[in-house]
């Protein structure tokens, strides 16, 4: 066994299983405590929401509760092992949002027959939390599933591996784009993988900029062409029929690739393909389509990203999830939309140009951090990335009419 794979086996094991636990908010030591949390104080809260649900804010955790959901179909880049095997992921998730946006949030694997099954089960419970993230359900089914709970649910429903890997992907290579001299609407892309991220991650890219003409869209199939008997989902809506068929004639002088698909999927002639100046994303997690070691044999002037934390450019949808919920939260957005996710990609590629304090290099274990190839989007533990990017998706929710609440002080 592999060190890291037994270090990782013990993190999960000891000293308590798993890497989550629930704790208490109020005292409940005495007689007295005990008749104010329970029988028979606890009837008073429930009176109050019972007459206006709004109370559930105001009296129960609710506030600050985001669900993590799944059923386990597109675990990471491992795929679709079961719901039960992606408890550690989802864990994982919860983790994550209390470590870096000090959001409650719990974990929920759910079996069911079929996208109504789940939609129903989801939708059945959504009352009871401030968000739910839905996590590595596969597509095309997720983009189904996400559509129709957003319709159905009085709270943002957002699903992390579309649009936080969007969001976190766009930031990135903007500034990716900004040091290689070129700009988004002429860069030419390659998206290899058109599941849940490739297909979010393109439209946010459209939405900030580039043309889907210069986009080609790769599946196990190859390119996403019009002859093609087998597009299901969003895939024809990136028909592009300019020319190649392949990952590698696609590669032939494009600016940009971006990887949300499997392990090892790219070779070196592919990039030494790509045109000068290049910028590779390659994300699968947690594996990614070329390794940073093997791009840099091939070429020198390219900028490498991957979803791992132990390289430099983590293209990871860490650097999105807590804070955009924490931004939602704090105004109680009815929904998560485009403008709120624009601005949570601006506040990521700004904040990248800004000097890093000392104690964010120490945790990433440099000692230079500073604006450029290695360094194109913010770490994960930069205590700035909280307040940053929570105040810009809170008050884009302000100003595009989502929010129920308006900004908090500590935003102003
Ligand atoms: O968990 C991660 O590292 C990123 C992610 O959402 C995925 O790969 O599904
Ligand atoms: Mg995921």
């Amino acid at each position: 066994m592999s060190e890291l794979r037994q270090q990782a086996l013990d993190y999960h094991a000891f000293p308590v299983p798993g890497k989550i636990a629930i704790q208490l908010t109020k005292p409940a030591e005495t007689a007295h405590d005990l008749t104010l949390a329970y029988s028979p104080g606890v009837a008073e809260p429930v009176l109050e929401i019972a007459a206006n649900p709004d109370e559930a804010y105001r009296y129960t955790a609710k506030a600050n509760l985001v669900a993590v959901i799944t059923n386990g179909t597109a675990i990471l880049g491992l795929g679709n092992l079961g719901p039960l095997a992606a408890k550690p992921v989802m864990e994982g998730k919860a983790l994550l949002f209390k470590r870096f946006a000090g959001i409650d949030a719990i974990d929920i694997e759910v079996s069911h027959r079929d996208n109504d099954d789940f939609i129903r089960t989801v939708a059945n419970i959504a009352d009871s939390f401030g968000g739910i993230n839905l996590e590595d359900i596969k597509a095309p089914e997720c983009f189904v599933i996400e559509r129709a709970l957003i319709e159905c649910c009085d709270v943002p429903v957002f699903h992390d591996d579309q649009h936080g890997t969007a969001i976190v992907t766009a930031a990135g290579l903007l500034n990716a784009l900004e040091i290689q001299g070129k700009s988004l609407p002429d860069a030419r892309i390659v998206c290899l993988g058109a599941g849940a991220a490739g297909i979010a991650c393109m439209d946010l890219l459209i939405a900030c900029g580039a043309r889907r003409e210069h986009i080609f869209m790769i599946d196990r199939h190859g390119v996403i062409r019009s002859e093609r008997t087998d597009l299901n989902g969003e895939k024809p809506r990136f028909i592009n029929d300019s020319g190649p068929r392949t990952l590698h004639e696609a590669m032939q002088q494009a600016d940009v690739f971006v990887g949300v698909s499997g392990p090892d999927l790219v070779s070196d002639a592919d990039v030494a393909a790509m045109a000068p100046r290049p910028v590779i994303f390659a994300c699968s997690n947690p594996d990614p389509e070329i390794s940073p070691e093997r791009v840099r044999d091939v070429r020198s002037d390219a900028i490498m990203g991957t979803g791992r934390s132990d390289y430099p450019n983590q293209i990871n949808n860490v650097l999105c999830f807590p804070f955009l919920f924490r931004g939602a939260l704090d105004v109680r957005a009815r929904r998560i939309n485009t403008e709120m996710k624009k601005a949570a990609v601006d506040a990521l590629r700004l904040l990248a140009h800004q000097p890093v304090p000392i104690e964010v290099q120490a945790a990433a274990g440099v000692t230079d951090l500073t604006f450029g190839p290695d360094y194109v989007i913010p770490k994960p533990m930069d205590p700035r990335l909280l307040p940053v990017v929570a105040r810009a998706v809170a008050q884009a929710a302000v100003s595009s009419g989502v929010a129920r609440l308006s900004l908090p002080d500590r935003y102003r």
